[in-house]
This record gives C-alpha cells, structure tokens and sequence, in this order.
C-alpha cells in the first residue's frame, strides 16, 4: 500500500455510501446521486486494501510478503455458489446478518466479485465491492456483512493468523474486548473528544 497504488486498487476495490431501500440485497445500492468513498477513508475505519495479481496467487511475492508480515499462516478458500457451498441459502442469509468477529476478516478475491458492507464513524453503511485482485482485511470489532453481487460468485482466499475462529457475532456484542477495541482504536475521537459511536 505505498503511494501511488490507490489508483490501481481503486480498479478492484470500489466503495460507496448505501441507499435505505429494501431492494435486492444484491443490487448495488447507490445513493441518488452516487457517494463513493475513498480507500483512504477506509483506512480510517481500519479497512485494508491491496490489488494483488489473483491469477498468480501461488507465486506471488506481495502476497508473500503481507501473510509474513502480519503473520497470515492460514489461507484456505471458500466460494459461494450453490454447487460448492454447502448450506448455499443458510449462509448466504447469516452472511447477511449484521455481525462483527473477534479477529480480522481477511478476504482475497481470486474470481467472481461480491459486497463487503461496513458501518462508518455514524453508523453508515459503506459498500465495498471486491473484484478479482482485490484483497481487503477487516478489523476485528468492526460491524459487517457480506453478499453476492448480482453475478452471484466468489471464490475468496480466506487468510488467518495461526488457527481460523470463524464465529460471527450478531449486533449487538459491544460488550467484548474486540468491539471496544475497534471503538478505541478507530471510532473514538483523540484527545478527550467525544465518541462518535452510540454504543462506545
Ligand atoms: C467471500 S467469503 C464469505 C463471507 C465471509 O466469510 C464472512 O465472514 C462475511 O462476513
Ligand atoms: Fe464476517
């Protein structure tokens, strides 16, 4: 993620301020007019992102070079479609659910392409669309959900330090050390401001 390199991930990663309407969770969900977001805003929120070149994952360097340096020993991959998911329609609902996990999310998206929706600073949902090359890591603590687009695949390479926790916990758990670390770390303002979130 040097400079530079925004543009490039822009071409992969796109994220975008939600409407509130009800309509397919698979449709974009733009605002009228359209409110994109920048990468570097994300980063705000602790959301990571690379381009990473998806059909060279087995030899790629970079990709190397991040799992040493932030320790991601496991990687393993998960595509949703019916035929490869097992419990297809179970888990794509309870991807669905607005939840947060006690260790980063880290997805790289090799194929397909599909929706990471985080709530900012006002408890906004901001889409994330993530397109083959794109990789994004999710803090922990940090309210999301998941969804196809409406091409409906993705196959993700999940990474992890040491051992996969998987377990979503559906909001609200603002009681664990996770959440009030995220709220700590990136919600609250410094130097004796206010805390933005409802839930801090
Ligand atoms: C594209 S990987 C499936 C989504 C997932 O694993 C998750 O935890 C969403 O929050
Ligand atoms: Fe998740």
């Amino acid at each position: 993620m040097t400079m530079g390199a925004a543009d490039k991930r822009e071409e992969v990663i796109q994220a975008w301020y939600m409407d509130d309407s009800d309509e397919d969770q698979r449709l974009p969900h733009h605002r009228e007019p359209k409110e994109y977001v920048s990468l570097d805003k994300l980063t705000e929120l602790g959301v990571l992102s690379w381009r990473l070149d998806a059909d060279n994952y087995e030899n790629d360097e970079e990709l190397k070079k991040i799992r040493e340096e932030r320790g991601y020993s496991y990687m393993d991959f998960c595509e949703v479609c019916p035929e490869k998911l097992p419990n297809y329609e179970e888990k794509i609902k309870n991807f669905f659910e607005e939840h947060l996990h006690t260790d980063e999310e880290i997805r790289y998206c090799v194929a397909g392409s599909g929706y990471f929706d985080v709530r900012d600073h006002n408890d906004k949902w901001i889409r994330v669309w993530v397109k083959k090359g794109g990789m994004i890591v999710l803090p922990a603590g940090i309210y999301h959900r998941f969804t196809l687009d409406t091409d409906n695949y993705i196959k993700a390479m999940r990474l992890f330090v040491g051992d996969p926790i998987w377990t979503p916990y559906n909001r609200p758990h603002d009681h664990l050390p996770a959440r009030k670390e995220y709220i700590e770390n990136f919600l609250q303002e410094k130097g004796g401001g206010q805390a933005v979130d409802a839930a801090a």
